[in-house]
């Protein structure tokens, strides 16, 4: 059920052409990451093109709770007067992250170091993930963490009162751990360096250095090195944020497989450490152009161009690109139903722990759709059924996921007998315009009982 209200069951169905511009909103990782910051600023940050999904609202009341003003002064124009590095207030109240796995584990890498106490919550995904991986090197700053059996949430960290700098290597690719220990780090004296074996999202590293950190990043026969002097005075920025592409690869995908269709999806960010689907897309064969190439604000920006393509194939996506679309497997599953042939997908353990088992969430779908897939613990393989051979005809659990929910929204425009899901409002934690933009492309989809 929806982790802010009653269920919403939707139905998608075989659509005509998708056409049109699709505005996608702001980047869900880079939102959290300005509001986290701003708070840690002394003085005004001011960030427009913000995300309005409800992971990035649960992380701005949070960050109200920890003493910063933060104001909303029109769409996406949001105002955050920090309260600077280690000054944090002790909440007088559980900060409830909501289902958000990046809200809580930078907030609580961002406590960590402070010598507060707070306690942590979210909805029944949030709470069923793991979150040793942050408690872990929080211990080694000095933070003391206790919380559920398995290092579940609720959870309270106490933070340490004199913080050691800490040198870490992520057991897991994760720029969650990597960002958490940096905000820590952010209020321990010296260096704290965190080192990690493949590359995962640099956003808050880009960012730390924005807001007038020293950070710095070298590679070396261990992976990644990153370091950051600890103790800056944080200046306040002035932050676009970029539009996302996790969301876009939604009206993308749709464009792929829908027939007849020709989408444009401008100024989207195509950051390396983020663009590993449209890059595997192209691999597969897909109609998808990067129209207007250009940077802005230090990334590199794009207009997408995605076309019908009924010539798409199925490949191995190489396991060293999991990181830079780690989100984005399940709409690539659906891709990978409606090409010819196998693709196989190694590499992919941490889908298990996002806000679902994600191989498990889409297999099980995928399967009552008609579609064979094979699994293990860190792989799975989707056998292609072809353009338009997808039968379709199930209902589908979204299972708190807003992932899980668009991606068998998406797979319904082109199947043979609708598609359906038993919940649509986890759509809203990162997507919250995701019905109306369908639609106005042309998509099919409905609430149940509407
Ligand atoms: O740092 C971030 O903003 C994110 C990191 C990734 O998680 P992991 O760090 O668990 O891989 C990703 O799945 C999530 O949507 C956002
Ligand atoms: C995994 C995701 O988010 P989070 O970890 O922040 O819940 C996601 O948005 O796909």
């Amino acid at each position: 059920m929806s982790a802010h209200g009653t269920p919403i069951p939707m139905t998608a169905r075989k659509s005509g052409p998708l056409t049109g511009v699709a505005e996608v909103p702001g980047d869900k990782s880079i939102s959290h990451r300005a509001l986290i910051l701003g708070a840690l600023a002394v003085g005004e940050t001011r960030i427009t093109g913000l995300l309005e999904g409800q992971d990035v609202l649960d992380t701005a009341r949070a960050m109200r709770a920890f003493g910063a003003e933060v104001t909303q002064e029109g769409p996406g124009a949001w105002s955050v007067y920090g309260v600077g590095t280690g000054g944090f207030a002790e909440p007088d109240q559980v900060i409830d992250c909501g289902n958000s796995g990046t809200g809580v584990r930078l907030i609580m890498g961002a406590m960590a170091t402070t010598p507060i106490t707070a306690t942590f919550t979210g909805d029944a995904s949030l709470n069923s993930r793991p979150m040793a991986r942050i408690t872990d090197p929080l211990a080694l700053f000095g933070a003391q963490a206790m919380g559920r059996a398995g290092g579940r949430l609720p959870m309270t960290i106490r933070g340490a009162e004199s913080p050691i700098p800490v040198r870490y290597a992520t057991p897991v690719p994760s720029a969650q751990v990597k960002s958490a220990v940096l905000l820590a780090g952010l209020n321990a004296p010296g260096e704290t360096v965190v080192i990690e074996r493949e590359a995962t999202r640099d956003h808050s590293e880009r960012m730390l250095a924005g807001f007038g950190a020293t950070v710095r990043t070298e590679q070396s026969d261990e992976g990644r090195v990153i370091t950051l002097t600890g103790q800056p005075e944080l200046k306040p920025q002035t932050i676009a944020v970029p539009r996302d592409p996790s969301s876009a690869a939604f009206p993308v995908c749709a464009a792929l497989i829908t027939e007849g269709s020709d989408v444009l999806v401008p100024n989207i960010g195509l950051n390396p450490t983020r663009a590993g689907l449209f890059t595997t897309l192209r691999e597969m064969g897909a109609d998808l152009t990067y129209v207007n190439e250009r940077e802005e604000g230090g990334e590199p920006v794009a207009d997408l161009r995605a076309r019908y393509s009924p010539d798409m194939r199925g490949i191995e996506v190489p396991p060293e690109r999991a990181a830079s679309m780690i989100d984005e497997y399940p709409i690539l599953s659906v891709i990978a139903a409606n090409a010819t042939g196998r693709t196989d997908m190694p590499g992919v353990r941490e889908l298990r722990v996002k806000e679902s088992d994600r191989i498990d969430a889409m297999a099980v779908g995928l399967r009552a759709c008609g579609i064979t897939v094979e699994e293990g613990e860190d792989w799975w393989a989707v056998e292609g059924r072809g353009p338009g051979g997808v039968p379709g005809g199930a209902r589908c659990a979204s299972r708190l996921d807003h992932r899980i929910a668009m991606s068998f929204l998406i797979l319904g425009l082109s199947t043979r007998e609708a598609v359906s899901i038993d919940d649509g409002g986890p759509v809203a934690t990162s997507f919250p315009i995701f019905e109306r933009l369908m639609g106005d492309l042309g998509a099919k989809l409905e609430r149940d009982g509407a």
